[in-house]
């Protein structure tokens, strides 16, 4: 079976490439760094991926709540049904990722398959900017979620040597002009208030919570998905490479705060990434925590 660093395109390819960790490789697609492995999944997603109407994306940067989210996107969406149980499952089993799913099972030599749920839900890390045509091509539903990249570094330590290439995030724009498709929260909101961003999330999913224990659902959901239950799962413990995919499940739970930044940047980092932050988002209004 290939192994992810089999995917790292030939030295003689003309796709620009910049070592990032380890032996891992970036390579540049459409003006932005996509890891090695995901270069090829992230094209075929452009070409093929034809989401339905029905379909829910939730769309990230990585290391900014995307396994969180996960977890209560599921717990929302299948709260009532025999799915509920297997919240015990790893969120990025429960919910693949589109480009993790084509790379794992054309490795494997199948197609790409899901599940039949009536609901699909699909993660992804393609940026806007190369999705966003595909996203749009059905009425299909995407949450969006973001986080101070500041924190994000912390938990992805190399994010500001790439900082400076990311382009703006035209996500946000887009739960502006069209709220009805694309839903934006940040991990700090989840975090200060989880329910009011449970119950936003339902009734963005088209599926509010209701009757007399409404209040009791939501509770349970923000409870079951907090950082503390989620991490004392007995598989998400594992630092066990679970086969085909590089990373121990463990990884996807460090300490899950807000500002943690503070104890790993300097000074003169913080003032360069606000510096850059505050350009980027400009264009969109949003000021990311400054
Ligand atoms: N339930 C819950 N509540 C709060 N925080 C949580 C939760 N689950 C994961 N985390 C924290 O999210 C960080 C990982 O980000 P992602 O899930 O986006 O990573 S990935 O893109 O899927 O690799 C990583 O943040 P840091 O702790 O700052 O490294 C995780 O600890």
């Amino acid at each position: 079976m290939e192994t992810f660093s089999d995917q790292i395109p030939h030295p003689d390819s003309p796709i620009e490439k910049q070592k990032w960790f380890s032996d891992e490789f970036l390579c540049r697609f459409r003006g932005f760094w996509i890891w090695s492995p995901y270069l090829e999944p992230t094209k075929k997603v452009v070409e093929d991926f034809k989401p339905l109407p029905s379909d829910v994306i939730l769309a990230s940067f990585p290391k900014t709540g995307t396994t969180w989210l996960k977890a209560l996107l599921y717990s929302i969406i299948f709260r009532s049904s025999k799915e509920k149980s297997l919240l015990f499952n790893h969120p990025h089993e429960l919910i693949p990722s589109l480009e993790t799913k084509l790379y794992l099972e054309e490795s494997n030599g199948k197609n790409l398959e899901f599940t039949d749920h009536k609901v699909r839900i699909l993660g992804t890390h393609i940026p806007y900017q190369i999705i966003g045509d595909v996203l749009n091509s059905s009425d299909c539903k995407i949450v969006y979620v973001t986080r101070n990249p500041k924190d994000s570094l912390a938990s992805l330590w190399h994010f500001v040597q790439k900082a400076k290439k990311f382009e703006e995030d035209p996500w946000t724009e887009e739960s502006l002009k069209r709220p009805w498709k694309v839903f934006f929260v940040t991990f700090e909101e989840l975090k200060e208030d989880g329910k009011k961003h449970v119950k936003r999330l339902a009734e963005f999913l088209g599926c509010p919570f209701e009757g007399e224990n409404k209040e009791e659902q939501v509770e349970e959901i923000v409870k079951n998905c907090s950082f503390e239950t989620l991490s004392n799962h007995e598989i998400n413990k594992s630092s066990e490479m679970p086969e085909c995919f590089p990373l121990p499940y463990n990884s996807f739970f460090r300490n899950g705060q807000v500002g943690d930044y503070n104890n790993y940047l300097k000074p003169e980092m913080i003032h360069q990434i606000d510096a850059i932050t505050r350009q980027k988002f400009h264009a969109s209004g949003f000021a990311y925590g400054i």
